[in-house]
């Protein structure tokens, strides 16, 4: 597939798991996991240390093969052998130890082991002009502008080169993204410059997976929001029933700090009264309570339409 057609129609779904589950050996990482990507849209997958998070995408890139339930690629069961057989459906995986060359320039990296050659077999080179034009104009097309495509990748910030990943996945015509914690070690604005790309994605009609720990980041970007715990969905809910401080209490483990807050009301002591209540179940929290995007620690990323 080329990075043309990745323009599926906006919301048409993509890869949908139901009652998914794995098990290692005698130990249950997932179980009953219900969770759709579609195209045009940012499906969040948040959890605390655990959760499951990996053995999910690794379920959905075809590293792992799921033990129960069922995996559908566009509407048809299937069964994914190898994160190649992944992506030669559309499903890219971008992983947070990025698989990169640190010394060698971007252009190589961007093509690392898809060279384009030029000249009849057996005299082929590498066609050096060519790499670098694509790759200049792929970058450019997600609206990532490099000053010099010869410098090496490792001279570039943490959140350029998950941005030239995406970029990257993009052009070898990845229909969903997965993305594996790409803002975990950033700071505000490196995390700022992933999300707008991970936003470009879902523009460019991608069904994007993001796997994250801050549901800050997670909410200037995402349209749909799974919250896993101890390996099962704890939350599942579309962006228009759920708020940001729903969201980061569900991450806070908050029906466990109300029971704290309870206990420490009773041994006395403790001024309990600014700690959080219980999260609300999704749609008790009243309309047009929905927190501030721009909030306090959160980078500038696109505003959600
Ligand atoms: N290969 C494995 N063999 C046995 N148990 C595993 C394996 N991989 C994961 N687990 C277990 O499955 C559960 C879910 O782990 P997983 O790595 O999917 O969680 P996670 O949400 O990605 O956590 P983290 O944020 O720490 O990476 C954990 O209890 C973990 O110990």
């Amino acid at each position: 597939m080329s990075d043309n057609d990745t323009g599926a129609r906006a919301g048409r779904e993509l890869v949908r798991l139901t009652g998914v589950g794995k098990t290692y050996g005698t130990s249950r990482a997932l179980h009953g996991v219900d969770l759709t990507v579609r195209a045009g849209e940012v499906t969040c997958v948040l959890g605390d240390n655990g959760a499951g998070k990996s053995t999910l995408i690794k379920i959905v890139s075809g590293l792992h093969r799921h033990s129960e339930g069922e995996l559908l690629i566009d509407g048809e069961p299937a069964r994914l052998s190898s994160p190649r057989d992944a992506l030669a459906r559309g499903i890219a995986a971008v992983y947070q130890d990025l698989a990169t060359v640190t010394l060698m320039p971007v252009w190589r990296n961007f093509w690392l082991g898809s060279e384009l050659t030029r000249g009849p077999w057996p005299f082929q080179r590498l066609d050096i002009p060519r790499m670098k034009r694509v790759a200049d104009e792929s970058l450019r097309a997600m609206g990532i502008a490099l000053d010099d495509m010869e410098q090496p990748i490792g001279s570039l910030s943490g959140g350029q080169r998950q941005s030239v990943a995406i970029a990257r996945a993009v052009h070898f015509g990845a229909r969903v993204l997965i993305l594996d914690e790409p803002t975990a070690a950033l700071g505000v604005k490196q995390s700022g410059v992933v999300l707008k790309y991970v936003a470009a994605a879902r523009e460019r009609g991608l069904g994007v997976v993001f796997i994250t720990h801050n549901p800050h980041h997670a909410y200037l970007v995402g349209d749909h929001f799974t919250v896993l715990r101890l390996g099962t969905v704890e939350l599942s809910e579309p962006r228009e029933r759920v708020t940001l401080e729903e969201l980061t209490l569900h991450m806070a483990g908050g029906a466990e700090l109300a029971a704290l807050k309870h206990e420490l009301a009773r041994v006395g002591g403790v001024d309990t009264g600014s700690l959080p209540d219980a999260p609300a179940r999704p749609g008790e929290s009243g309309e047009g309570e929905r927190h501030d995007e721009n909030a306090e620690d959160t980078p500038g990323a696109p505003p959600r339409p």
